[in-house]
């Protein structure tokens, strides 16, 4: 028999499992200790990256992609949990692309995206709106809250966190309009940052009114891109349905697996659809401040872990151009 079951049990994190079974020796025995070995080398690996965002905040983009399969959520929810508890203070913003596009669908509306972006009509806003507050954002709260009453919804509308300006797909190089769809032009972190002083885990929506109080469609990730520029976050994680970025897509040999701003600058004209405005949120994270944005595979459970706390993490990371580093640029 082992010290210690091999297997960790399946347990919400609040619920502390048991050390030892009863009756074993004070004194750890195993009859594994390469695994043993390599658990220690997790642990103390991670310290470094515990010193670092200890006290800062995190703000994690939860792509709609990335929240189908009921194992991935429940592992998402544990690690908010866990960054929380480590004195990590992660800030969620959500998409829910597919949930407004199956909506939609049920109510009989066609979706359409150009240059990644919804075309967003006054009928369409209202589902939006419906979905991101009303399903998706629940949703998510109600997943971390099986730890404890942590998190707390609130959308770009509430307590004048974000105000959007309306703005076009890029579409070849061209402007295309695409409706009540917004890009973040002003952000008041008021609300967010009484949330996290209260000790809350913050799930954000990304619906905004402009200056006229006109509600409008933000991108998810433009919204996280802002709001971590806006909070002084250290990092940036994009949680979606692809290991990353792909130079060369779909090539699966091509990916990225660290850039800087300026070589992303340069390829950002020659990206598909949604990566469009992913990697230009990222883009926009880095130069506003953020000393990292990294696109992680949130279909893989805990991938946000591995990323933040191993050195060689996982995904794409984009890092300030190297004359912004040096704070000459
Ligand atoms: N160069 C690329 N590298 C990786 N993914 C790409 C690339 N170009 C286009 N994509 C597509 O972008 C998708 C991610 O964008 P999107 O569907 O908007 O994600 P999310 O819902 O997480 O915001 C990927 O699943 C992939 O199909
Ligand atoms: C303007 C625009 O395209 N808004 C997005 C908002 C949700 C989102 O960004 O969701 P994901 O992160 O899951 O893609 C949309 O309507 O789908």
């Amino acid at each position: 028999m082992t010290a210690q079951d091999p297997t960790p049990p399946d347990v919400a994190l609040d619920e502390t499992p048991p050390r030892r079974k009863v009756g074993t020796s004070r004194v750890m025995r195993t009859n594994d200790p390469e695994g043993d070995a390599l658990k220690v080398a997790v642990l103390t690996g991670a310290l470094p990256w515990l010193r670092e965002f200890h006290g800062n905040v995190v703000v994690i983009k939860y792509g709609g992609h990335a929240m189908v399969d009921d194992e991935c959520r429940r592992a998402f929810a544990e690690d908010m949990v866990f960054l929380r508890t480590c004195g990590i203070l992660p800030v969620v913003v959500h998409g829910g692309g597919p949930q407004i596009t199956e909506m939609l669908a049920r109510l009989g509306i066609s979706s359409e995206f150009r240059g990644g972006l919804r075309v967003t009509t006054p009928e369409t806003i209202d589902v939006v709106r419906m979905v991101l507050t009303g399903q998706v954002g629940p949703d998510i709260v109600g997943l971390i809250n099986q730890h404890g009453p942590m998190a707390v919804h609130l959308s770009g509308e509430d307590g004048g966190l974000f105000t959007a300006r309306r703005t076009a797909a890029m579409v070849d190089g061209q402007p295309v309009d695409v409706g009540l769809v917004g890009d973040v032009a002003a952000v008041d972190t008021t609300p967010v940052t009484a949330l996290l002083e209260a000790g809350h885990i913050p799930v954000v929506a990304s619906v905004a009114p402009d200056a006229d109080g006109v509600v409008h469609n933000v991108n998810a990730d433009t919204a996280a891109a802002a709001l971590a520029a806006a909070l002084g976050a250290v990092k940036l994680v994009v949680l979606t349905d692809v290991e990353g970025l792909y130079a060369d897509w779909p090539d699966r040999d091509s990916l990225v697996q660290q850039i800087d701003a300026r070589e992303l600058a340069e390829i950002l004209p020659t990206l598909d659809a949604g990566m469009i405005p992913k990697m230009t949120a990222c883009l926009r994270a880095v130069e506003g401040g953020v000393k990292r944005a990294t696109v992680v595979d949130g279909r893989t459970p805990h991938a946000l872990l591995l990323e933040t706390f191993t050195t060689e993490g996982t995904g794409t990371m984009v890092v300030p151009a190297r004359n912004q580093k040096e704070g000459t640029a």
